[in-house]
């Protein structure tokens, strides 16, 4: 499969590692605006991008309107997704969002559904959300704090917000902690006066966020339509 990476930072790299291992091959590699590249000079199966919160949409459509195919994991742009999908859909191209690739993130997000749908009768716990991350990271709350946000909204009515730090009765607070070197930890807790009831995921580097892209991307290749790393990873979650 020949790959053009959108943003060749950190992330960019730990893909470039772990899709030539897996026999793919890197044939562009974006590392600012894309108008400075001609993504017609090379053959592209599947465009991965990985970038920064400002530069994410425009990268995105721009493969859309060459019909390529794209894998996007960067975080910070979300306002711009409706707009982004109906462009994928207007240029027959193809697309998955995951504010997080890593396949025990995804697990884990099963597990915080399950767990929500549980606690929302049980009014004595109170819920909230801890994200960790390393210091160069530009967004907060982290991506994968604000999906986990999301699924407990939509399964307890009783929640219909989340808020950075603070929150309202009807609101999830999301406290955003930056410390060097850390990867990416998830805590999802419910506290009552008598115990506390914790999830957490916790990654040790990269390499998962990096090889859940791949599979996204080879398993992306040859469709047309939006998807998302549930459909991915639809035989794990039968
Ligand atoms: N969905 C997921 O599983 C994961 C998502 N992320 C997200 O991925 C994004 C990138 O993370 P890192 O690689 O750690 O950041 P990074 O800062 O190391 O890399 C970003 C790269 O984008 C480049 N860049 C700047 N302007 C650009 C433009 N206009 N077009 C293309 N590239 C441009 C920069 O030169 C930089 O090398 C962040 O939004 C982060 O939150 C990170 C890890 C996992
Ligand atoms: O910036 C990061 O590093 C990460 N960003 C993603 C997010 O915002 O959720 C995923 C992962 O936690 C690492």
């Amino acid at each position: 499969m020949k790959i053009a990476l959108l943003g060749y930072g950190k992330m960019g790299k730990a893909i470039e590692e772990i899709a030539v291992n897996r026999g793919h091959e890197i044939v562009l590699r974006v590392s600012e605006d894309i108008e400075s590249y001609n993504l017609n000079d090379v053959e592209i199966d599947v465009a991965i991008d990985f970038s920064i919160p400002k530069a994410a949409f425009k990268n995105i459509t721009t493969a859309f309107k060459q019909h390529i195919p794209v894998v996007s994991g960067t975080t910070g742009w979300l306002d711009d997704y409706d707009k982004a999908t109906k462009i994928c859909k207007t240029e027959d191209a193809a697309f998955i969002y995951a504010s997080n690739f890593s396949i025990g993130v995804n697990v884990f997000f099963e597990l915080n559904k399950k767990l929500a749908q549980m606690m929302k009768g049980l009014q004595d716990y109170s819920v909230e959300i801890e994200e960790i991350h390393h210091t160069q990271k530009l967004d907060a709350p982290s991506g994968t704090a604000i999906s986990l946000a999301q699924q407990i909204i939509s399964e307890n009515p009783n929640k219909k917000n989340w808020q950075l730090d603070h929150a309202d009765k009807d609101e999830i607070p999301v406290y955003a902690k930056r410390i060097t070197d850390v990867h990416g930890t998830h805590t999802v807790s419910y506290k009552s006066t008598i115990d506390t009831i914790e999830i957490m995921h916790m990654a040790h580097s990269r390499q998962g966020f990096a090889l859940g892209a791949v599979i996204a991307a080879e398993w992306l290749k040859d469709k047309k339509g939006v998807y998302s790393m549930k459909d991915v990873l639809a035989s794990l979650f039968e």
